[in-house]
């Protein structure tokens, strides 16, 4: 058996807080500083820990390249088309970013446009957003680094392929779009900010103002445009696609937002702040501009809609009792996204129990015109501009990595036709299965959950498994195509099982406020009840079961290991939100309150306290131990900041690590210029996952088998 002495650091007995009368205390509070000698020296002794029981696992170069491999098949993005050239992202299977191709016709081979692996030699720099102009003449391109949120924007001149001379810096959390006169862009950017920006700090992201960039000037030049005195808001700012208005649409949290709009003259540049009229001043619901046909404006929104609707306001006279539904709320299924085309065709994308299916409905009557034929699966992208006669769609599942299709509109005919079909190498997905299963949750809710599994299994209850969830932030999970989760299914001959639980959006708002707030507990209950149904309908039973989340699926993890030990062998906690009483301090946390409430509050105080994993470390009674638990976070990750999982680390370690009964390990892996996941290299992802499995497969005592 295994034993582990863990590090011993220094714990404050003095850091205390009252909360409305509960004192609470944090310990571990120094580990909020990431540049202090005492963090850094922490953060050495774990990777002292956690390095060898890694390297020790025997399969780990076997699981390496079994995952390579799989990861390297060649990838292509459905093209768009800006000016009159198509561009298009590749991957030729393992390159640390994928490659931004351009061509003149839509079946050349086309030509590098922009490289993202010329900017670094590890792969750290990625290509994080993207804007062309109106004319398709200059394309606005984000860079971010060590995956951090913060981007730098350059303008790069589509004809000559030179860049201009100017770097926006200090922008995060922004949109991007053009004036229609090519020459005006604006963005939103905290410019303010004061000390360390690379992505390593904490400092809380406040006051982002829109700002209006003219192109070649320096940014110094740039015109605050909108301002407003809440310093948590962030700009939305989008050119309507005639031009001639801004909308701008204010959000504080992660759920609501206003609606303001500026007449904007195409013609001339902006000099000074733009007079906004107000649409939508309070955050009782979404609202996402569609389009417009001259001063009547399409939104999808939640308001009165827990599944969406469009609605139509006319800007001419925005006052609410005036206000049209285009389309109407679906009772069952939720109107998830939409896409203009052709002038005068709204592409509506449905989620139906987790699956999406795709129509046409008139721009001007919200009349249905025509139904797609999907198989069970994902609409990843669909890519046109509003008055395009084509379009491209691309659709997945977790056997299918990327089915494009081209979709052409002429004289009254739909024509579709599959342009691309993504071929994995070395994966026979025949012999493989997927299915969709109901379970009760503990209140009598019924969660959805895919499982996938190799066929012709014996459900005798000996397969490990591999259980994974999210549930927050209106955020959908539905099918798509995984390497790691094919590579446990296939070589680890597991099971691999995706829940649906509350906090998502699988079924609408009413989902998403099923996890929220007070309602948070529901999202573990839910979870914890997918792992009783997986081990009482013997697929699996709870030592050879793993968990697995990511940020508030790492909340998920850590509250649901500190809840239910018993029911699992071992725990993934990847970039974790842990520390419920103080997330909202750091970078952009204080945005998640619209699904969590605040410790400011009483209220909220209460429901937090009883569920913040960092609080809430238990010695589980009669024997039962922590499954073998694995914390992951990164130097860079500003989204999640990796003082959530050393905080947590600590304690469990502390507390939990030197009980006779606690064989299990209890480790993190920290990981150095990397952030919260977006635009990590590939390189870096397969070292991630590869050693993830190398955990599992130690702590469960999994064979892997090539
Ligand atoms: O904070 C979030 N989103 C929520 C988020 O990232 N969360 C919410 C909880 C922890 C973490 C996660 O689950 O990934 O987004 C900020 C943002 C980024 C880019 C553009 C605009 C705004």
């Amino acid at each position: 058996t295994m034993s582990f002495n863990y590090p011993k650091p220094p714990r404050s007995e003095t850091c205390k807080e009252n909360f409305f009368g509960t004192e609470v205390s944090d310990p571990y509070r120094w580990l909020e500083d990431p540049d202090s000698d005492e963090t850094r020296s922490f953060v050495n002794a774990q990777n002292l820990i956690t390095r060898p029981f890694l390297d020790s696992c025997p399969y780990k170069e076997s699981i390496k390249s079994r995952i390579t491999n799989l990861w390297n098949y060649p990838k292509h993005s459905a093209p768009t088309k800006h000016g009159n050239k198509y561009y298009q992202y590749r991957n030729t299977g393992i390159q640390n970013q994928s490659v931004l191709f351009v061509q003149n016709t839509l079946f050349d081979k086309g030509e590098i446009f922009l490289d993202p692996n010329a900017f670094s030699e590890d792969g750290t720099v990625a290509l994080s957003a993207t804007c062309f102009s109106e004319d398709g003449n200059t394309f606005a391109y984000g860079l971010s680094s060590s995956g951090s949120d913060w981007v730098e924007i350059r303008f790069k001149n589509v004809i000559t392929g030179e860049d201009y001379s100017e770097i926006l810096k200090k922008i995060k959390y922004s949109s991007m779009s053009w004036m229609h006169d090519n020459k005006g862009f604006f963005y939103g950017g905290y410019l303010n900010q004061v000390g360390k920006a690379d992505g390593s700090e904490t400092t809380s992201s406040e006051n982002q103002r829109l700002y209006y960039h003219e192109l070649g000037t320096d940014q110094s030049q740039d015109v605050e445009v909108v301002e407003f005195e809440d310093k948590e808001l962030r700009m939305g700012g989008h050119v309507s696609h005639c031009g001639e208005y801004l909308i701008v649409t204010p959000i504080k949290g992660c759920k609501n937002n206003l609606v303001y709009f500026a007449r904007i003259d195409p013609n001339k540049t902006i000099t000074k702040k733009l007079e906004l009229t107000p649409v939508v001043t309070n955050f009782e619901a979404d609202y996402e501009y569609v389009t417009n046909i001259g001063s009547k404006f399409l939104f999808r929104t939640n308001k009165d809609a827990l599944n969406y609707k469009i609605v139509a306001i006319d800007f001419n006279n925005p006052v609410e009792s005036e206000w049209e539904d285009l389309i109407e709320e679906n009772p069952k299924d939720v109107l998830d996204y939409i896409h203009v085309i052709n002038n005068t065709m709204l592409v509506v994308c449905y989620l139906k129990d987790v699956k999406h299916t795709m129509h046409i409905f008139d721009l001007k009557t919200g009349i249905k015109l025509h139904d797609f034929k999907l198989d069970m699966g994902t609409i990843y992208a669909i890519t046109g501009k509003r008055y395009y006669n084509e379009m491209f769609y691309s659709f997945g599942s977790f056997l299918t990595p990327n089915k494009i299709y081209r979709v052409e509109f002429t004289d009254g005919q739909i024509k579709e036709e599959l342009y691309h079909e993504t071929k994995v190498g070395n994966l026979d997905s025949s012999m493989f299965e997927t299915k969709q299963v109901f379970y009760k949750s503990r209140d009598g809710t019924d969660i959805p959950m895919f499982i996938i599994n190799k066929k012709g299994i014996v459900r005798d209850g000996s397969m490990p498994c591999l259980l994974y969830g999210y549930g927050g932030f209106n955020v959908n999970l539905t099918p798509s195509f995984g390497v790691s989760r094919l590579v446990f299914v296939n070589n680890f001959n597991g099971i691999y099982a995706l829940a649906n639980i509350r906090g998502g959006g699988e079924y609408g708002d009413k989902w998403h406020n099923g996890g929220r707030f007070e309602n948070k507990q529901n999202c573990f209950d839910d979870f914890q009840h997918a792992a009783k149904y997986l081990i009482e309908e013997k697929y699996t039973r709870a030592d050879k079961l793993t968990i697995q989340g990511g940020s508030n699926g790492g909340l998920l993890i850590a509250a649901c290991i500190n809840q239910a030990p018993e029911l699992f062998g071992a725990a993934i906690c990847q970039v974790g939100v842990l520390d419920m009483l103080r997330y909202h301090k750091f970078t952009i946390g204080y945005a998640w309150k619209t699904d969590y409430g605040c410790s400011e509050e009483e209220e909220q105080f209460k429901y937090l306290y009883k569920y913040s994993p960092l609080h809430n470390i238990t010695i589980p009674k009669d024997g039962v131990q922590y499954p073998a638990t694995l914390l992951l976070t990164a130097d860079h990750d500003d989204r999640v900041v990796p003082l959530h999982s050393l905080k947590f680390i600590a304690e469990l370690q502390t507390k939990i690590g030197s009980f006779p009964q606690q064989k299990n390990p209890l480790m993190i892996r920290i990981e150095t210029k990397a952030g919260h996941g977006a635009g990590k290299p590939i390189a870096k992802i397969i070292d991630e996952e590869t050693e993830v499995f190398c955990f599992i497969s130690k702590a469960l005592d999994l064979p892997f088998s090539e």
